[in-house]
């Protein structure tokens, strides 16, 4: 079970948690806690570590480790009255660590991959101790593994580090043997790599971690409490009409969350399909709703369309000339580049004419892409690169549109009779997304106008756009003989 910031933000929440995990265990279970920091504590402290390295002024670091402080001491007090002690002790030692660190950083003015790293994991060091206290008081014994600790062993990109393949034999040599005799707490968002530093997995990654962990101790189910009823049918913040989907996908739910939807880490989703292990995503707030099951989909398809996801932050990158037509190795050369600058490319599409190559890629890494292009424009083959911050990506997620016909008419009539312009368009072959980029302030209007077109916040069986599949499976094998019901 992964408690998310959410989750674990205030003191009922914890509560509520332990109440979660009480029952849980009450009921025989086995389970293992993977916890992240409390709810705003690691965009905190990654503004403190970037205050320290970069403030000429003496930063307040004083004042930000005693804020720290006042709310983990209240959380915990609040959770586990009979276990203040230890963990206060505890609690103190990893403050006093970290503003020794926080003074290196800005007596350095020097803030590396590796320590920044290594700083940013305290948020999930603070909020595993206190969980696993308010286990405690409540007579459930429970111990305290940092990522590492509990076996997950990564590469060494720092603040993007993926679990190595060895992690899972590390993890059940290290955690399986104590879910018998305790509930481990298990710090989400880091791991360690060979040589034992620090890493952290991306932001949100203790959804990866709980992932990571499940695939590790072949967990029966690996449940994400967070703090919406489940995954829905778009972000519940811009639509609020968005409906909980009982159950989607793996590959439905990894186009999502890659394309934005926060509910789930998108990385979270290989290690359980691997093993094959169902994910649940959860309401902490409200745990007897079903939430939403991830799993290999194995159930005739209902829809065509199943949600839509929204992507901010990225950039549109057109790589245009005429030389570039029928030459082949032009897109190695354009790719190549971008990959040994680390840009990571999230949609590609080509015109047939070959004339012109368009990316999207994070907006952060738009100079680094402008970099690394501007040799090959110098060799002449490539005729100009031009670029476009102010847009954002949409995809529409459904299994049900492989083999589907109409459903990319119907997307682009309904977007064109709102007026939106459509920038470019991508769809894989796997046909489980057509992804698309319009202007940055059409992105919202366009997911209105494509929730209300493929009618997704009413029940499936009441909408016009049932689609009924071949029984064979879409994760499972090919499945491309879909009928589509008028
Ligand atoms: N398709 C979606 N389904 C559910 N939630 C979504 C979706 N897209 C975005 N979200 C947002 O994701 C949030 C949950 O993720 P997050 O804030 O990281 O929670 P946690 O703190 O539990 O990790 C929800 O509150 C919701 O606003
Ligand atoms: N604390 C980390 C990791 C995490 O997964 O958080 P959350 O579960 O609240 O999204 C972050 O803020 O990125």
């Amino acid at each position: 079970m992964k408690f998310g910031g959410s989750s674990v933000g205030e003191a009922a929440c914890i509560q509520r948690a332990a109440d979660i995990v009480e029952s849980h265990h009450a009921a025989g279970d086995e389970v293992a806690v993977v916890v992240s920091a409390c709810s705003g504590i690691t965009d905190r402290i990654i503004a403190a570590a970037d205050e320290a390295a970069t403030s000429s002024e003496e930063p307040a670091i004083g004042e930000f480790i005693s804020a720290l402080r006042e709310r983990h001491i209240r959380l915990l007090e609040a959770t586990a009255p009979d276990h203040t002690r230890g963990v206060t002790e505890m609690i103190d030692d990893l403050l006093c660590r970290l503003q020794n660190i926080l003074t290196a950083v800005h007596t350095l003015k020097e803030l590396t991959p590796r320590s920044r790293d290594y700083i940013i994991s305290f948020g999930e060091r603070l909020s595993a101790p206190i969980f696993s206290a308010a286990l405690r008081q409540r007579g459930i014994p429970s111990v305290v593994l940092d990522g590492a600790e509990a076996g997950i062993v990564t590469t060494a990109n720092h603040s993007d580090a993926r679990a190595l393949p060895l992690s899972e034999e590390r993890i059940r040599a290290r955690v399986a043997p104590l879910l018998a005799k305790s509930v481990p707490v298990i710090m989400g968002f880091m791991g360690a790599t060979e040589q034992g530093v620090i890493t952290t997995l991306g932001r949100s990654g203790s959804d990866y971690s709980a992932a990571v962990i499940g695939a590790g101790i072949s967990a029966d189910e690996i449940w994400i409490w967070t703090d919406v009823d489940g995954v829905m049918t778009s972000d519940p913040r811009i639509i609020e009409d968005a409906r909980v989907l009982d159950e989607i996908s793996y590959l439905e739910v990894m186009e999502l969350s890659y394309f934005g939807a926060k509910v789930l880490h998108p990385r979270s989703i290989e290690p359980a399909m691997q093993k094959d292990i169902p994910i649940r995503v959860k309401n902490s707030f409200r745990p007897d709703a079903p939430g939403t099951i991830i799993r290999r989909d194995r159930h005739l398809e209902k829809r065509v369309v199943k949600a839509i996801a929204l992507i901010e932050k990225v950039a549109l990158v057109n790589v245009n000339g005429a030389q570039m037509i029928g030459r082949p190795g032009v897109a190695k050369m354009i790719f190549e580049a971008l990959a040994e600058r680390e840009v990571n490319i999230m949609m590609i599409s080509q015109g047939s004419s070959e004339a012109n190559i368009s990316l999207i890629i994070d907006e952060s890494h738009l100079d680094a892409a402008l970099a690394a292009l501007n040799p090959i424009l110098k060799q002449g083959v490539v005729r100009e690169v031009t670029h476009d911050r102010d847009v954002v990506a949409l995809a529409v997620v459904g299994a049900g549109m492989a083999g589907s016909p109409g459903t990319g008419g119907r997307i682009f009539s309904a977007l064109g009779r709102a007026g939106i312009n459509v920038m470019m368009i991508s769809q894989g072959s796997s046909e489980v997304n057509v992804s698309f980029v319009v202007k940055a302030g059409d992105g919202k209007r366009a997911l209105r106008v494509l929730h209300d077109e493929f009618r997704l916040s009413e029940n499936s069986d009441e909408t016009e756009d049932a689609a009924v599949s071949s029984p064979q499976s879409r994760d499972g094998g090919p499945a491309h003989a879909r009928t589509h019901l008028p």
